[in-house]
């Protein structure tokens, strides 16, 4: 059997054992993940993929705790968020995660600079102004920090929001398909910057994605099926990912 775990030397950011969760109940019940068991270790980039269904979305808002679970542990920078209520889950989330999604989710009545800030708004947190200007630099918006969203194109918008997810340098940052609604050119932009945060600022990053192109950035790419981890590979190329999708039926979508 192959491992599917990191050695055990390597700090984990987060880390999913045995999780189980089910939608519904009696005939309609959807057993969603089915014993799921991941490590993500600090400052690597893992790209989540799976056929549609596979339990992907439920695995991600299951370890950034956005979702309970029926049965088994989520461990999240050592805390065990299966230990917690909404409202524990809730302070842990804000302080120690940072979320990208497809849909860029900025806040329209603010500039780009209060998007970005906004987490430390939130917390009351002072900014650290030479982070906020490395990270205002690094996704190249210095001279876009004045607009608000819908003065910014697609792909800006995306740029401002990873600027957000890494501003209060969350332990994990979770993307939700973020090339989903961006041109390939954009998306590259956006996969550069996700790869930086974790290979330059040490962050550790899981992205959902259908894209193997996307994947294909990552260091490891993990592969769900059923509700569980079946198969994952480190630094593929397009082609690798596309034959393990081909494997677990994806192609058939
Ligand atoms: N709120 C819900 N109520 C009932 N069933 C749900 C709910 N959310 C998800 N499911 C079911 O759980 C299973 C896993 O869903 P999930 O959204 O995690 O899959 P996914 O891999 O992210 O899919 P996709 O790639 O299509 O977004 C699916 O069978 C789905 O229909």
């Amino acid at each position: 059997m192959t491992t599917l775990t990191a050695p055990a030397t390597t700090a984990v950011a987060a880390e999913a054992r045995a999780i189980v969760k089910t939608y519904g109940r009696g005939a309609t019940e959807v057993r969603a993940l089915d014993g799921a068991d991941l490590r993500l270790p600090v400052g690597r980039f893992t790209a989540v993929m799976g056929p549609s269904g596979s339990g992907k979305s439920t695995l991600m808002h299951a370890l950034a705790g956005l979702d309970t679970v029926d049965s088994g542990q989520i461990l999240l920078g050592g805390t065990d968020l299966t230990t917690l209520d909404e409202e524990q889950r809730t302070l842990l989330r804000r302080q120690r995660v940072g979320f990208v999604f497809q849909s860029f989710n900025l806040v329209p009545s603010l500039t780009a600079a209060e998007n970005i800030a906004l987490p430390l708004t939130l917390a009351a947190a002072r900014p650290d102004k030479a982070w906020l200007a490395e990270l205002v630099d690094v996704v190249g918006l210095t001279d876009r920090l004045g607009h608000r969203p819908t003065e910014l194109s697609g792909g800006q918008q995306q740029r401002v929001a990873v600027a957000r997810a890494l501003v209060a340098r969350p332990d994990i940052v979770f993307a939700d398909e973020p090339t989903g609604n961006l041109d390939s050119r954009a998306g590259e932009a956006v996969l550069g910057l996700l790869g930086y945060a974790a290979h330059d600022l040490g962050q550790t990053i899981v992205m959902v994605t259908h894209d193997p192109g996307a994947a294909a950035h990552a260091d490891r790419v993990v592969f769900l099926a059923d509700g569980r981890i079946v198969d994952e590979v480190d630094r593929p190329g397009t082609a690798a990912i596309l034959d393990r999708m081909a494997r677990l039926g994806a192609g058939k979508e």
